[in-house]
C-alpha cells in the first residue's frame, strides 16, 4: 500500500519531536498500521527550528502545506487560536485529516471546527492537547465508554506543578523555575497561560466535554492560578497532612456540572498528591470502573510528540472505514448531546483550608466557630500558631467538611469583618479524591 502523507507546521519543540519519532519509529509504525507514514512537508521557519529535517521539502506558508494535493493528514503544531484556527479550518476545507496538539484552539473553536470536519468526513485528533504523552483522551473516549462518569481530577499543566515542585521540595524561587520550565520547553508561549491555570481550564475543558457529552465551553470554567500560593501554605499544609496541588476538577452532580482549577489541598498520601515535577495525572471516576488513575509526562518534545503521532496513526487505520463508524470527536454522538448546565462556582462544593490572621485577643476564637456553625459549616481541624513577633497577629488555620462555595464566600465576608481578623482570609478548596 501506498503511504500516508504527513505535513508538519512548526518545528519548534512539538513539532521538532513528532519529527524525530516519526523517523526513528518508521519501522515499528509501519508495522503497526500496515503502511509507511512519510513526512511529504514541513511548514516552518526560519527561527526555533528544533530538529534537522533530512532534505524534506520546506515552506514558511502552513496554507501553502494545508493545501499539497499530495498530503493527507495535516499536523498543526504552532500553537495560538488565530492563524492556527485559519490553518485548521483550511486543512477541513481541502478534505485533509488534521492532528493537532493545541489545546486552546480545541477549547475555543473546537465546536466550530468538528461541525466542519463532520460537514467534510475527515477527522481531527487531538491526543496530545490534554496531559501531553498520556493517552487519557482515548482511555475516557474509548476505554471507559461503558461508564457513567461521576467526576474526574487532574494536574495537567507540566510548567505549574514542575514550579509547585521545585518550591515545596528545593525552597526554590518562583520566577526561576519558571525560566527553567521555559528553557526546556515545556511552557506555554505566553507562560501566564500556565500559571494562572488558563491552559488546565483548556485541558478540563476538553476533559470534561469527553467524559460528560457536553459542548466544549470553556468561558464556563472557572479559573484562579498558583501565584498567589505563599511558602507558608505550603508549609501549614503540610503540616496539617496535606500537598498543594493546581487541580483541574470536573464533577457532575444533579444540577449541573462542576468546572474549575484552582490551587487545592490533597491528603499526602493520594497518588495525585505526589505527582511531581512536570508529570501530569488524570483521576477518572466512573459508576461501573470505579476510579482509576492516568500518569506520565504532561509536556516536553517527546512525550508530546508521541501522543501526536499515535493520532496519527489512530488516522491512518481509520482511512479504512466510514466516518460514521468512527470514534465521534467528543466521544458522545454530536446530535445528542446534553444541556446539563456547567455551574458557576458558587454552587459547587469542597472542603475548605482557611487561613485567618486574628488578633491575639481571646475569645476571637469563639467568634470564627460561631460564624462558620451558624452557617453549617463544620470544622475537621484547627491549628493555632505562636503569635507572629513583628504584628502580634495568630494564623490560625482551619480545614473545613464540604460546603457549598456561595455560604463559604458568605462566611468569609462575615470573618473579614471581624475585628479581631485582619485582612483577608486565605482561602484553598480541599478534595479528597477518593
Ligand atoms: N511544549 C509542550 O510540551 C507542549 C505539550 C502539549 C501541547 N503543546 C502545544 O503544542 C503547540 C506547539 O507548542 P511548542 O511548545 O512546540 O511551541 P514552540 O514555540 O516550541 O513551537 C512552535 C513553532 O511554530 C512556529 N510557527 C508559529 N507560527 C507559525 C507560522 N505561522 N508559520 C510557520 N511556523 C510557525 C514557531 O516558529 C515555532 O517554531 C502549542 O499549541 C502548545 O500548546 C505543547
Ligand atoms: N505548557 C503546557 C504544555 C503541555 O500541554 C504544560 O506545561 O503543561
Ligand atoms: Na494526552
Amino acid at each position: 500500500m501506498k503511504p500516508v502523507k504527513v505535513g508538519i507546521c512548526g518545528l519548534g519543540t512539538v513539532g521538532g519531536g513528532t519529527f524525530n519519532v516519526l523517523k526513528r519509529n518508521a519501522e515499528e509504525i509501519a508495522r503497526r498500521v500496515g503502511r509507511g507514514i512519510e513526512v511529504a512537508q514541513i511548514a516552518a521557519r526560519d527561527t526555533n527550528r528544533k530538529c534537522d529535517t533530512q532534505g524534506v521539502s520546506i515552506t514558511n506558508d502552513v496554507f501553502e502545506l494545508a493545501r499539497n494535493p499530495e498530503i493527507d493528514i495535516v499536523i498543526e503544531l504552532i500553537g495560538g487560536y488565530t492563524v492556527a484556527r485559519d490553518l485548521v479550518l483550511e486543512a477541513i476545507a481541502q478534505g485533509k485529516h488534521v492532528v493537532t496538539a493545541n489545546k486552546a484552539l480545541i477549547a475555543v473553536h473546537g465546536n466550530e471546527i468538528f461541525a466542519k470536519a463532520r460537514e467534510k468526513g475527515v477527522i481531527v485528533a487531538f491526543e496530545a492537547a490534554v496531559a501531553g504523552g498520556i493517552p487519557v483522551i482515548k482511555a475516557l473516549r474509548e476505554g471507559l465508554s461503558a461508564n457513567r462518569i461521576n467526576w474526574l481530577a487532574g494536574i495537567i499543566n507540566g510548567t505549574g506543578n514542575f514550579i509547585l515542585t521545585e518550591m515545596r521540595e528545593k525552597g526554590r524561587d518562583f520566577h526561576d523555575v519558571l525560566e527553567e520550565a521555559q528553557a526546556l520547553g515545556y511552557a506555554e508561549a505566553d507562560p501566564t497561560f500556565d500559571v494562572e491555570g488558563i491552559d488546565a481550564a483548556h485541558k478540563l475543558t476538553i476533559l470534561a466535554s469527553i467524559a460528560f457529552g457536553i459542548p466544549l465551553q470553556f468561558d464556563k470554567a472557572y479559573t484562579e492560578g498558583i501565584t498567589q500560593l505563599t511558602t507558608d501554605d505550603v508549609n501549614y499544609a503540610e503540616a496539617l497532612g496535606y500537598r498543594i496541588k493546581h487541580l483541574g476538577m470536573a464533577r457532575r452532580t444533579e444540577e449541573g456540572i462542576e468546572l474549575r482549577v484552582h490551587p487545592t489541598l490533597i491528603p499526602a498520601d493520594r497518588l495525585l498528591a505526589n505527582v511531581n515535577g512536570v508529570m501530569n495525572a488524570v483521576m477518572v471516576n466512573g459508576d461501573a470502573v470505579g476510579s482509576t488513575l492516568y500518569y506520565g509526562a504532561g509536556a516536553g518534545m517527546e512525550p508530546t510528540a508521541s501522543a501526536v503521532v499515535a493520532d496519527v496513526v489512530d488516522i491512518a487505520r481509520a482511512l479504512s472505514c466510514s466516518p460514521e463508524s468512527r470514534v465521534p470527536h467528543l466521544a458522545f454522538q454530536p446530535d445528542v448531546l446534553s444541556d446539563h448546565p456547567v455551574l458557576p462556582i458558587g454552587r459547587s462544593e469542597s472542603a475548605y483550608y482557611l487561613r485567618i490572621h486574628a488578633k491575639d485577643h481571646p475569645g476571637v476564637l469563639a467568634q470564627v466557630a460561631a460564624i462558620l456553625s451558624e452557617r453549617g459549616i463544620n470544622i475537621e481541624s484547627i491549628m493555632q500558631k505562636e503569635a507572629e513577633e513583628q504584628d502580634g497577629l495568630v494564623p490560625m488555620i482551619l480545614v473545613t467538611h464540604r460546603v457549598r462555595e456561595e455560604h463559604m464566600d458568605d462566611a468569609i465576608r462575615a470573618l473579614e469583618a471581624l475585628e479581631g481578623v485582619a485582612g483577608k482570609v486565605v482561602r484553598i478548596r480541599v478534595e479528597q479524591l477518593n
